[in-house]
């Protein structure tokens, strides 16, 4: 049984039940205009969603409909126009320190090692002791993701995934509680990039970390969402949310099962009736 609810119906299913704990992430009512040549953008409008700590929620939607603003402006590194939002309960004013952000490409510094890459954000914060100090994590970190040995190469001696692996050991350098990624593997081929979807599901289960991810596939969303937040464009807002009741333990042969294909089809009639309403 899949559970759907429509956030045209006062924003059912992106508010926490009573007595749980205090979300993670908690969105109410956020809008955000952009000016461009004179004319107003409105990106995102009456935007409302909580996430729940070590949860893992997927924002699907069609290109343009406002996901990289909202993950921008849960890291602080926008303002929204209005509405409010809170990290771990306490409203946004910079980027908050519980927060860890990773991108479509890498972004890794070609003239320093993978090992110094992975220390930036500690050199940046705290200074270069503090980022001697922490060889130790470092090391646990690329273990971790199965780059143990290649701390002291170069990131051009590395491959797409094992670049965007190291840029992982580089969000979680910081023991961030709350991982933002903006289609993290949407450069990768099919292949690394559903290993990289494995490998990210079971970290964040792992480190027992709270995940909000960006993605336009549907099959990707429901394969790593605990919730997806389907979304759609002019104005970019949140259709309802698709439950995705799946085990958590999930391997790429899930998809192939009556379930997991019923809550693709959930989703999709969702994003077909935003982009029915995008033309009316
Ligand atoms: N800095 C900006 N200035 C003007 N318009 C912007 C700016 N950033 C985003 N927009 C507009 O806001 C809307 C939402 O953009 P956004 O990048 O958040 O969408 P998206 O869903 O992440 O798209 P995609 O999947 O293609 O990355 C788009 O119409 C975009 O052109």
């Amino acid at each position: 049984m899949i559970s759907v609810s429509d956030q045209q119906m006062e924003g059912a299913g992106t508010m926490p039940a009573p007595g749980s704990p205090p979300p993670a992430v908690s969105i109410r009512n956020l809008d955000r205009t952009f000016t461009r040549d004179g004319n107003t953008i409105q990106a995102l409008s009456g935007v409302s969603l909580d996430v729940a700590p070590g949860e893992f929620v997927v924002l699907l939607g069609p290109s343009g409909c406002g996901k990289s603003t909202l993950l921008n402006i849960i890291a602080g590194l926008l303002p929204p126009t209005s509405g409010t939002i809170e990290v771990a309960s306490h409203a946004v004013t910079g980027v908050p320190d519980e927060i860890g952000m990773m991108f479509q490409k890498p972004v890794l510094l070609p003239w320093r090692t993978v090992r110094d890459n992975i220390v930036l954000p500690i050199e940046m914060s705290k200074g270069r002791r503090a980022a001697k100090a922490a060889q130790g994590r470092v090391d646990e970190l690329l273990d971790l993701v199965g780059l143990k040995s290649f701390g002291d190469q170069m990131p051009n001696e590395l491959s797409g995934g094992m670049q965007q692996r190291a840029a992982i050991c580089r969000m979680l350098i910081n023991e961030p509680d709350i991982l933002l990624l903006d289609e993290p593997f949407g450069a990768l081929d099919e292949f690394t990039r559903e290993h990289m979807n494995m490998q990210m599901l079971d970290l964040t289960h792992r480190l027992g970390r709270t995940a909000i991810l960006v993605t336009h596939s549907i099959s990707e969303a429901v394969f790593l969402a605990d919730r997806i937040a389907v979304m759609c464009a002019r104005p970019g807002r949140i259709m309802g949310i698709v439950d995705v009741d799946l085990p958590k333990d999930r391997t790429p042969d899930i998809a192939t099962s009556p379930e997991f294909q019923h809550h693709v089809e959930a989703a999709r009639d969702m994003l077909k009736r935003g982009h029915a309403m995008e033309m009316t």
